[in-house]
């Protein structure tokens, strides 16, 4: 079996006394978009820079490509595109110099993906980087980052300058990279694209694992939404009725509500079935109640 293009196992990076990243797993299979997601100073960034051999590991496991990016940086980073959220570029030289200097330094890039991309991306190339706004200057690293013949795309919140329009164009790039076979792992605090994109995803906290695996997976061993409307009915005496198999819920305007694990859901169905609601809905879990049962903060 060959390996995965990110392989981490126990990372360990610490700046003096601080663990920034304190044993973390990561493995992201090939052709795979795989959302790495948690709240500001998690080590999301730290760990990026671990994978582009700009940071050293303190401990643990890193493979990127089948290498180790600390020893053999220029050979991995040669087949990688990164992405930073805060994309600084020479201000003096045009969209179009940038692209052309970037490729010079790769050695490669798809010219005519680089055309087609700009284009979609709605870029004028023929302007001086200074007056380009941030979505701008964001543009021109995607471009060359797609155009690019590399095998991995690290995206560090690549799309936070973007409007909704170029957040299509995005999606549709990172989606033909996959299917390129070219394999992203994408860091983002927007939970919508992380959940339309992505086919897995790692959360962390503090520099540590707290949940990974694929959507789908963590999806089911979530507890999905019942909601049901129960006009004329005593909400109430059903709600009863539904705490007897163990679940706490609430009754608002004659609506139930509650968060019930996917073996229990043909219970409660059945129960609200039988009282004969007339309007039930059950939603799965969205990443955003998965991520968010980790990330409550108590109130100080
Ligand atoms: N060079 C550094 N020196 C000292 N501390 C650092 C350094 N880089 C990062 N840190 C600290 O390490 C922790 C992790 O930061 P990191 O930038 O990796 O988080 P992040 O998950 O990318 O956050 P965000 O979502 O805000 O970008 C933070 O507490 C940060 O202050």
């Amino acid at each position: 079996m060959t390996e995965p293009p990110i392989d981490v196992s126990g990372l360990v990076k610490r700046f003096g006394g601080y663990t920034a990243v304190g044993g973390l797993d990561l493995r992201v299979g090939p052709a795979e978009v795989h959302g790495f997601l948690g709240p500001n100073g998690a080590g999301k960034s730290t760990t990026i820079r671990v994978l582009l051999g700009l940071h050293h590991a303190d401990a643990g496991r890193v493979r990127v490509l089948g290498r180790d990016p600390a020893r053999q940086a220029a050979e991995v980073t040669r087949r990688i595109s990164y992405v930073p959220g805060e994309v600084t570029l020479w201000p003096n030289l045009t969209g179009q110099e940038i692209l052309d200097a970037f490729a010079g330094l790769r050695g490669s890039r798809d010219k005519a993906a680089e055309k087609r991309l700009a284009g979609a991306f709605a870029l004028d190339t023929g302007r001086l980087v200074r007056t380009y706004s941030k979505g701008n200057r964001q543009k021109v690293a995607l471009v060359a980052a797609f155009a690019a013949r590399t095998d991995l795309l690290i995206l560090d919140e690549p799309t936070s300058g973007l409007d909704p329009l170029m957040e299509e164009v995005f999606q549709g790039a990172v989606r033909d990279a996959a299917a390129a076979g070219r394999t992203v792992l994408l860091s983002s605090h927007i939970l919508g694209e992380v959940e339309d994109l992505c086919d897995a995803v790692t959360i962390i906290k503090d520099g540590h694992l707290v949940e990974s695996g694929q959507l789908s997976d963590m999806r089911h061993l979530a507890a999905s939404v019942v909601t049901a409307h129960l006009p004329g009915r005593d909400a109430a005496t059903v709600m009863a009725r539904l705490r007897q198999t163990g679940l706490t819920g609430e009754t608002t305007a004659g609506t139930v509500r509650l968060a019930v694990p996917r073996d229990l859901v043909p219970a409660v169905l059945a129960i609200l079935a039988d009282a004969d609601a007339p309007d039930i809905t059950c939603t799965p879990a969205s990443l955003e109640d998965l991520f968010l049962r980790h990330y409550v903060v108590a109130p100080r």
